[in-house]
């Protein structure tokens, strides 16, 4: 692990994007985006997805061009059209739009079909919770073929995050979460560094929990458990058909088109707590129960409490006072597509 200067990666990841064909706006509001999600410590959906993103700009599989389109509008609810654009870009018009109505109307969704992918969840809701906002996001690919149903062995769901952010005190709750037990990039991770999971995370094509992450490149194709795992998956079933209901129902587009590129459905939900109890009367309850939570007795080994976000705040904090942590996986892909493109390297921080 090495940390590095938030403004050298920023650029780093800017030239690269703008090296692959997407214009320099959009690279600046992609990079950045990438570069928070390395300073909340997501580092699996930080600069490291650059390399994925370019070759899908190179095949224009990911659209650089031109923006989303608006395809129904009823004041609460808004059906986007986003043309596999960038996905961050995507997602930040559509956090403006939903924010700005929802100040009005105290509640706003938009449903998205057909973006590119949108990177980590908790650096989208979080922009929301610094506002005052609750912000629920959930996202599917109707092309992706990683999860199984719960019961069943063939592969035909994605990982399915879905996050709400919320202001918390001194700083945000981030829940965010996928599910599927681990994410497609924690497989890759682990592909790529022969490693197997600490735990029976996958499932072979016979049906068979295993540790290895190699299933899911066998014929036929193994894939990864949902949340609760071999025995009590229906939990994460549950939640993957929520998310997929939410992403592909609401937008009207998914796996009945079957599209066959990589992509993103997502629904965006924003609720003002002013429009409720009021911010005071949603504040006093969120800052109560954290703290009650905070202040249990550790379970030896696994406490003490922790707020989801908590961690996410120390990475924030030990970004800006010390550089940004990258581990040795992420470096060894970025310098990568750095010496493709031509580009120098940015020297660590001391
Ligand atoms: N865009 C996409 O298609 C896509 C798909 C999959 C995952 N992702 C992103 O990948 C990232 C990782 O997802 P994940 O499911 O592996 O998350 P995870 O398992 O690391 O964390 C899940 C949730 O649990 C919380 N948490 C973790 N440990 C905790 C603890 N000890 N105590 C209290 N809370 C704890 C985290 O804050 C988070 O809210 C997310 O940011 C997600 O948005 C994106
Ligand atoms: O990489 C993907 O296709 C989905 C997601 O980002 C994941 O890591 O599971």
């Amino acid at each position: 692990m090495q940390r590095f200067a938030r403004d050298d990666l920023f650029d780093l990841a800017h030239s690269l994007l703008t090296g692959g064909g997407l214009d320099p706006e959009k690279a600046r509001v992609v990079a950045d985006l990438l570069i928070r999600t390395d300073e909340l410590g997501v580092t699996t959906h930080g600069i490291s997805m650059v390399s994925y993103y370019l070759p899908e700009l190179a095949s224009g599989r990911m659209t650089s061009d031109g923006r989303h389109e608006v395809v129904t509008d009823r004041g609460a609810t808004q059906v986007w059209d986003g043309n596999y654009l960038p996905g961050h870009w995507v997602m930040t018009h559509a956090l403006d739009a939903a924010m700005a109505r929802a100040r009005d109307t105290g509640i706003a969704a938009i449903a998205i079909r057909r973006s590119h992918h949108i990177g980590c969840l908790s650096t989208l809701t979080r922009i929301a919770a610094l506002q005052g906002q609750i912000c629920y996001i959930a996202t599917s690919d109707p092309s992706g073929q990683w999860v199984a149903p719960y019961g069943g062995v063939e592969p035909l769901l994605t990982p399915n995050p879905w996050a709400i952010g919320y202001p918390g005190g001194d700083h945000p709750v981030l829940i965010d979460t996928c599910a599927s037990i681990t994410t497609v990039s924690k497989v890759r991770e682990h592909i790529n560094s022969g490693t197997q999971f600490a735990h029976p995370w996958m499932l072979d094509a016979e049906g068979n929990a295993t540790t290895d992450p190699n299933v899911v490149n066998a014929t036929p194709k193994g894939s990864i458990l949902p949340v609760g795992g071999m025995d009590h998956g229906h939990k994460g079933f549950a939640m993957s058909l929520m998310v997929e209901m939410l992403t592909q129902g609401l937008s009207g587009h998914g796996r009945v088109e079957a599209p066959d590129r990589w992509g993103a459905n997502v629904f965006l939900q924003v609720m003002d707590p002013a429009a409720f109890a009021g911010a005071g009367a949603f504040e006093a309850q969120v800052d109560h129960l954290n703290a009650a939570c905070r202040d249990s007795t550790p379970v030896p080994g696994r406490g003490p409490v922790r707020i989801p976000g908590d961690r996410a705040a120390s990475a924030m904090a030990a970004a800006e006072t010390q550089g940004i942590a990258l581990p040795d996986e992420v470096l060894t892909r970025i310098r990568n597509c750095a010496q493709t493109a031509g580009l120098g390297f940015p020297a660590a921080l001391a």
